[in-house]
């Protein structure tokens, strides 16, 4: 997603908790684009004071920090019985409420110098269908989804926008787990109307677009960026059984 911004003209500050992983980052951009575009600074979102930091830093190295992309994320595959209080909070305190210390931090800073900013969280679409294997995340993002409606419609007024991406899923990052077996992600493929995974350039570029200045009338709003999964072939599946279908 940093280096789409980038392609896009952005200048970025990508964060985590793993020095390493960022510079790696930031040395492919600097490989493709120059120097100067992306810098890396390490925060965890679940630690409110390491979140001012990171955007003291940002500001510094920035100039102006215009927008945030809240992206951080945590998951394991686990049966709701067998999860424990630990584990639940393990989740919840790096999606809802991290989001949330990134996204007040920043938000009373802008409001504070009467400036406007756009902030985008990443959502899925079990946000809102549920997700039975991963309750602990379903749970954190059904609530930053009620974060992004509201602080949406709350700060409109003076500026600071906040809305949101839902991308389906994409064979990066933390799903590795799935994207190693090739029955499931037949299965998976099956179940797309738009019949492919999504690119992770396509969520950096409905991301890109939220934050622009083509969105300033965006408010609260989720781009759901799926294929079409979310909305077919769930109830109606056998639809595609019917004489004259495939
Ligand atoms: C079966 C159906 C599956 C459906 C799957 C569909 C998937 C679609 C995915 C599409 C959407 C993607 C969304 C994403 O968010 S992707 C991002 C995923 N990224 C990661 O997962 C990053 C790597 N993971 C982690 O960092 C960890 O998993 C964790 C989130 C837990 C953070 O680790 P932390 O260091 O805080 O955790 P601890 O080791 O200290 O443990 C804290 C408690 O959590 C319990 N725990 C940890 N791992 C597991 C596990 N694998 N199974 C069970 N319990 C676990 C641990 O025991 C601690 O609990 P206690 O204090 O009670 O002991
Ligand atoms: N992959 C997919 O199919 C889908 C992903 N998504 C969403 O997209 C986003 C990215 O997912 P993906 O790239 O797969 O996941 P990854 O696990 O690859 O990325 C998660 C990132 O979060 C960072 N992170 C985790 N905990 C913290 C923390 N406490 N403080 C700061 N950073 C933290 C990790 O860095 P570090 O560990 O170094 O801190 C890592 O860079 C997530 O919000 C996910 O829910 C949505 C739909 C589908």
């Amino acid at each position: 997603m940093a280096a789409e911004f980038c392609r896009l003209g952005a200048r970025v500050v990508v964060c985590g908790r793993t020095r390493e992983s960022l510079d790696e980052t930031v040395r492919r951009i600097d490989g493709e684009l120059g120097e100067g575009r992306a810098f890396a600074v390490t925060v965890d979102v679940r630690d409110p004071e390491s979140v001012a930091a990171m955007l003291d830093r940002a500001a510094d190295l920035l100039g102006e920090v215009d927008g945030l992309v809240n992206n951080a994320s945590g998951l394991f595959p686990i049966d709701a019985e067998k999860l424990t209080p630990g584990g639940f909070d393990a989740v919840v305190r790096i999606v809802l409420n991290g989001t949330w210390h990134c996204t007040s931090e920043l938000g009373r800073r802008w409001l504070a110098a009467g400036r406007g900013g756009a902030v985008v969280n990443v959502l899925t679409p079990y946000a809102w269908t549920g997700a039975p294997g991963i309750v602990h995340n379903a749970s954190a993002k059904g609530g930053v989804l009620a974060m992004t409606r509201t602080l949406g419609a709350e700060w409109a007024g003076r500026g600071v926008r906040v809305n949101a991406v839902a991308p389906g899923w994409m064979p990066v990052g933390g799903t590795d787990f799935l994207a190693g077996d090739p029955e499931i992600r037949r299965r998976l493929i099956d179940a797309i109307p738009a019949g492919r995974l999504l690119r992770a350039e396509e969520t950096a570029r409905a991301a890109a677009y939220l934050l622009s200045d083509d969105a300033t009338y965006v408010a609260g709003e989720v781009l759901t960026i799926d294929g079409g999964h979310h909305l077919s072939k769930g109830l109606y599946e056998f639809m595609d059984e019917l004489p004259g279908r495939r």
